[in-house]
Parts: structure tokens; C-alpha cells; sequence
């Protein structure tokens, strides 16, 4: 795993290192030549170093000083003469580049910088790094659409201009980077918000060598999951195994509005490896369950008048539910009273709960005014995952912590988990970059295409996280890596399904169909990752 660094500890661990005897000037000079090497590697004859006000700049000036001895032809834009560059470290690398033979072009015209971004074939974006703010000034919000006009490969250094380092929000204009360098450790606005859009690839530039005996001394924000990290997860299915024996799950879920969500949940925990998948629906759409999945037994639940569980739900759900090995609540359920008793019934047993959707929101109803007030509402000492998006994490904490990015919805997560605190308790904060929050690490997993953002998507992450649960039979170390391996198989579902019927085109049910394929997949990285396959994959 990796670490990922909120933007005050990045400026801590600076100065961490710079105790430890190594200066900033000395990691600047480090950021260029790694920069540098990374230009290198595209075989250029000519670069555009763009460079800013501030340190990232003088990233930027120290790798063309460098290209420019390699015989790359190198041209170096910046806002104002090198001498006037108000950061003392940049201006000082700045003047140095300027004294050799690098081509210096301060304040061009549009289209000057057009003509030079047209000649080269790499061009450095060091305008602004991790000192941004707001939205770029001019001449950089000149420049940032100028050159995401322009066809050449683009190197950001650290973060991509125009990005909020910490947010990942982009205001106004931003580049768009084929690969962004970021030094020492990923900053969390990388994953979040717009970020994922604009970084290309995003490779790390390991600018300080000790750096495994200080990184400890910071916060994490999260850490990145290598497929490597999950390999304890990843499971064949040995000869003598029984249906029952393989892991059981009780999909409680449907209403006669959205039988379609139970549906696709028990079909996912199936396809993901459980031998015995049941649903607990309201009768009002029992019958449709049954048609749709001959394979899956269905109990028909008593409903109320709108065809949500009824009154007389609790108790039978939670009779039925003893038996399995993992539960899942809450696709397409609504919160009818009835919900909101058979959630509450849920939590007081002892079994493995998942709990997504219209449970999570009966849960927002009930406590009223965010549920880490009342934590006895879910302490419990079995298994608790919660698998919020945005909004139904935003409803969970209340209406003055509002979940819009990676890291507010960490911060939400961890304002419940701390509050109710078990490490059985894990909450996956499902987003355009998913994070599966504990109480003592939150991870992030691979990510999936944007084909995921489609109705009904959560309801199959679900049923593979139930699937996944019910047949590692709470024989789990890291709960977060668990849930780790069952969030990358969505995402790989994402690609294959995209593959297969193009990004636009990708609904909910075809993820289903692939979630075998996507187990094979995440092994293959796993093996990858730790050195028993090739990259052909021999
Ligand atoms: N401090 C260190 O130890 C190291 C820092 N490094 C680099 O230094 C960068 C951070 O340097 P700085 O703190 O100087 O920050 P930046 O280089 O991001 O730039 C800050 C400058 O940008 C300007 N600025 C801020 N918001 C703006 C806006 N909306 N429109 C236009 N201009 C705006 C400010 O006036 C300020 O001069 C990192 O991203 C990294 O690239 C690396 O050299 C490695 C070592
Ligand atoms: N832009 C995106 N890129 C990648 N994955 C996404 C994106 N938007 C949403 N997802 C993923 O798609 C799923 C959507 O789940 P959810 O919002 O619960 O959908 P639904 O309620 O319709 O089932 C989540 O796993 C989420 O992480
Ligand atoms: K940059």
C-alpha cells in the first residue's frame, strides 16, 4: 500500500526531511532531475518547460537546465524575468537555468506560446503545484487552455495547473496531463473530485531515499491498495466445498416500486462466489423475483399498502436471517416503517451486515439530525459495512457536514466509525474514487471508468461485497483489504463491460455478467503485482 497525504502533511513531512539534514533546495533539485528523466524517457527533440511564480516552477527550471545537456532543445516560458520570481529557491534555479543555454520566453502572447507548444514534442507543466488556490490568474489562465489545445504529451509536475491539490477541484481551467510526477507521496486531490480527469498517469517521484523511516511520522490520508495487497482474498474453489459450505447470503431488499434492486444484488453475491443466495422481498414483488432467478429462493415478506416490508417484517426477516453467512439490506426497499424496523432488527443480531441504500437512509431518518449522535444505533459486535454514496453519506452525518469530494466523505466516514468505534465496522465511501474507511486505515482501491456512474451499479457493488463476505466467512485480517477486493471486481466489471459495449453504453445488468471475469482479472494483477506473471501475463 501507499500513502496519500493531505496537503498540511506533505508541508510536515518537508520539514521533517529538511530535520533529518535534507534541505528543500536539495529535494528541488531532486523533483528536476526526476522530471527531467521522466521528459527523457518519451525520446523528445524538443521540450516547452512552462514554469509559474513558486516552487513547482523551480521543479521545472531544474529539469530544463538538465535537458538542455542532454541536447534536447529546450524552451523555458515563464511569467515574469527569472530574477523577479518572488520564491527565493525557484528564483535562485531560475537564474542559474536562464545563465546557460536554455531559450528563456518571458510573458509570450498566446499565440507565441501556441508556436512554441506546436514545436515540441513534451512540454513540462510546472506553473503552479501545491501553493494554488482559487482559480488561475492571468497569464496562467491563458496558458492552461492554450496548451490543452495543443497535441503534445504533457508532464505535469506534482499536480496538474489549475488543480486544487487538496479538493481536487478545478475552478476554472486546469492542464489536462498525459502523466503527472508527483513528488515524494500522491496528495489526496489527485483521487478527488475533478482530479481523476485531468492527472493522465500518475507516477511518484521518490525525491528522498530514507523516506519509509519518516513517512510514519505523518498522517495518512489513505493509502493506495496494490493489487499485490490483496492476494490473501483471492481464493480457488477447493474440490470438496458444498453450497452451503462455499458461503450463504440473505439479500433483504425490493419493494414493489424497485424489484429490480434486489435483483441485481442477489445476482452479484451469487456471481461473486456464494453458494446460497436467498431473498427476503415484501410479496408485493416476490413473484417477479422468482421469474427473474430461477436459482435464487425468494421469501415473501409480509408488505404494507405501497408494497415496502410491512409491519410483521422484523420479526421474520430477522428469524430467517440467523441462518446465512453475511446479510445484505436495503437495495430499492423505500423507508416505510416497516424498513426502518426490519434495519433496526438487523443490527441487533449476530451476523455479518451490509447495509446500502434505503437502509442507510432509514438509518438517516431515525437518528434525525446525523447517526454518529447515537452511536448505540449501530454499535454492534458483529461485521458492519456501510456502502454510502455522497448523498446518503451526507444524510448520515447531518445536514451541516455536506460530502461533496474524497475528502470530506473520509472525514464523514470517520465521524461515524470513531463515534460508534469497532474494527469490524468499515464504511466504503462509493465515488468516482471509492475509499473503504475503518476505524484504523482508510484504503483506496482501484478505481473503475465513469461507465459505473449508471442506476443500479451500487446494487451490484453490494451483492459482490455480500457474495464476497460470505465466502471468506468472517475469516478476515484486514476487513478494509476484504472489502478492498470486492470493490476493485466491481471496477474491473466497469472496464470489461466497457470494452465490450463501449463506455456510453454500459447498464448496470452487464456487470453482473462479468464479475468473473473481473476476479480473474484483479488475480492477474495480484500475480503481477507480485512478480509471478509477466505483463503478457505468462
Ligand atoms: N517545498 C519543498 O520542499 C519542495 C517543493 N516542491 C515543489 O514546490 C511546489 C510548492 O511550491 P509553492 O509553495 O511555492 O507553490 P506553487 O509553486 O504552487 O506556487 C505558488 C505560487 O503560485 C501563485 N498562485 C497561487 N494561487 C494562484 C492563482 N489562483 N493564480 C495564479 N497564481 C497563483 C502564488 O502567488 C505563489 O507565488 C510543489 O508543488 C512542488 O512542485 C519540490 O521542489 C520539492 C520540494
Ligand atoms: N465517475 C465515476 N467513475 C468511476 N466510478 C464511479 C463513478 N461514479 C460512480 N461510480 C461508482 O458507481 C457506483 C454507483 O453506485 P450508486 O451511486 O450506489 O448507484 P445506484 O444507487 O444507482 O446503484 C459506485 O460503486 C461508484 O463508486
Ligand atoms: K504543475
Amino acid at each position: 500500500m501507499k500513502p496519500i497525504l493531505n496537503i498540511e502533511e506533505v508541508t510536515r513531512l518537508e520539514d521533517i526531511i529538511e530535520r533529518e539534514g535534507t534541505s528543500k533546495a536539495e529535494l528541488m533539485e531532486h523533483a528536476g532531475e526526476l522530471l527531467a528523466s521522466v521528459v527523457e524517457a518519451e525520446h523528445p527533440s524538443r521540450v516547452l518547460v512552462l514554469t509559474g511564480f513558486g516552487n513547482n516552477g523551480g521543479d521545472g527550471w531544474v529539469a530544463a537546465d538538465i535537458l538542455q545537456q542532454k541536447d534536447i532543445h529546450v524552451d523555458v516560458v515563464s511569467p515574469v524575468d527569472p530574477s523577479e520570481i518572488p520564491s527565493a529557491l525557484a528564483r535562485h534555479v531560475a537564474r542559474r537555468t536562464a545563465g546557460r543555454d536554455v531559450n528563456v520566453v518571458v510573458g509570450p502572447s498566446r499565440d507565441e506560446l501556441m508556436e512554441l507548444g506546436e514545436q515540441a514534442d513534451v512540454i513540462v507543466d510546472a506553473i503552479l503545484g501545491t501553493g494554488f488556490h482559487g482559480a488561475p490568474r492571468p497569464p496562467f489562465s491563458i496558458w492552461i487552455p492554450a496548451v490543452n489545445e495543443l497535441s503534445s504529451f504533457v508532464v505535469s509536475a506534482d499536480v496538474p495547473s489549475g488543480l486544487n491539490a487538496q479538493t481536487g477541484v478545478v475552478e476554472d481551467c486546469c492542464i489536462r496531463a498525459d502523466k503527472t510526477l508527483t513528488m515524494l507521496a500522491p496528495k489526496i486531490g489527485l483521487y478527488s473530485g475533478d482530479g481523476p480527469e485531468y492527472v493522465g498517469d500518475i507516477q511518484v517521484g521518490e525525491l528522498y531515499d530514507k523516506l519509509d523511516e519518516v513517512i510514519g511520522d505523518v498522517d495518512h490520508a489513505a493509502e493506495i491498495v496494490q493489487a499485490g495487497d490483496l492476494i490473501d482474498y483471492i481464493t480457488g474453489l477447493p474440490a470438496s466445498i458444498d453450497k452451503y459450505s462455499r458461503g450463504s447470503v440473505l439479500v433483504v431488499a425490493g419493494s414493489a416500486s424497485y424489484p429490480g434492486a434486489a435483483m441485481m444484488a442477489a445476482k452479484a453475491a451469487a456471481r461473486a462466489g456464494a453458494g446460497y443466495v436467498a431473498v427476503a422481498a415484501p410479496d408485493a414483488c416476490a413473484n417477479l423475483i422468482r421469474m427473474a432467478l430461477p436459482s435464487v429462493p425468494v421469501h415473501a415478506i409480509p408488505s404494507d399498502s405501497r408494497g415496502a416490508f410491512g409491519a410483521a417484517a422484523r420479526s421474520i426477516v430477522c428469524e430467517l436471517a440467523k441462518k446465512y453467512d453475511c446479510v445484505l439490506c436495503g437495495p430499492g426497499m423505500t423507508t416505510s416503517a416497516g424498513c426502518m424496523q426490519v434495519v433496526t432488527g438487523l443490527l441487533e443480531l449476530d451476523v455479518p451486515l451490509v447495509l446500502d441504500a434505503d437502509a442507510l437512509n432509514c438509518l438517516s431518518r431515525i437518528a434525525i439530525d446525523g447517526i454518529e449522535k447515537t452511536p448505540d444505533m449501530y454499535r454492534r459486535e458483529a461485521p458492519l459495512i456501510m456502502t454510502p454514496h455522497y448523498r446518503e453519506l451526507s444524510r448520515l452525518v447531518g445536514e451541516e457536514d455536506e460530502v461533496y469530494d474524497l475528502g470530506t466523505a473520509i472525514d464523514a466516514a470517520q465521524k461515524i466509525l470513531w463515534a460508534g468505534g469497532s474494527d469490524n465496522m468499515v464504511i466504503v465511501c462509493k465515488g468516482p474514487t471509492t475509499a473503504v474507511v475503518g476505524v484504523e486505515r482508510v484504503l483506496i482501491p482501484t478505481s473503475g471508468p465513469a461507465s459505473l456512474a449508471t442506476a443500479g451499479s451500487g446494487d451490484v457493488l453490494a451483492g459482490i461485497i455480500s457474495g464476497t463476505i460470505a465466502t471468506l466467512h468472517a475469516e478476515v485480517d484486514v476487513w478494509e483489504l476484504a472489502l478492498s477486493y470486492a470493490v476493485s471486481i466491481h471496477s474491473y466489471t466497469g472496464f470489461a463491460a466497457a470494452a465490450e459495449y463501449g463506455e456510453k453504453s454500459v447498464i448496470a445488468t452487464d456487470l453482473i455478467d462479468y464479475i468473473g471475469e473481473a476476479m480473474q482479472l484483479v488475480e492477474n494483477e495480484a500475480l503481477k503485482d507480485l512478480g509471478a506473471l509477466d505483463s503478457e501475463g505468462e
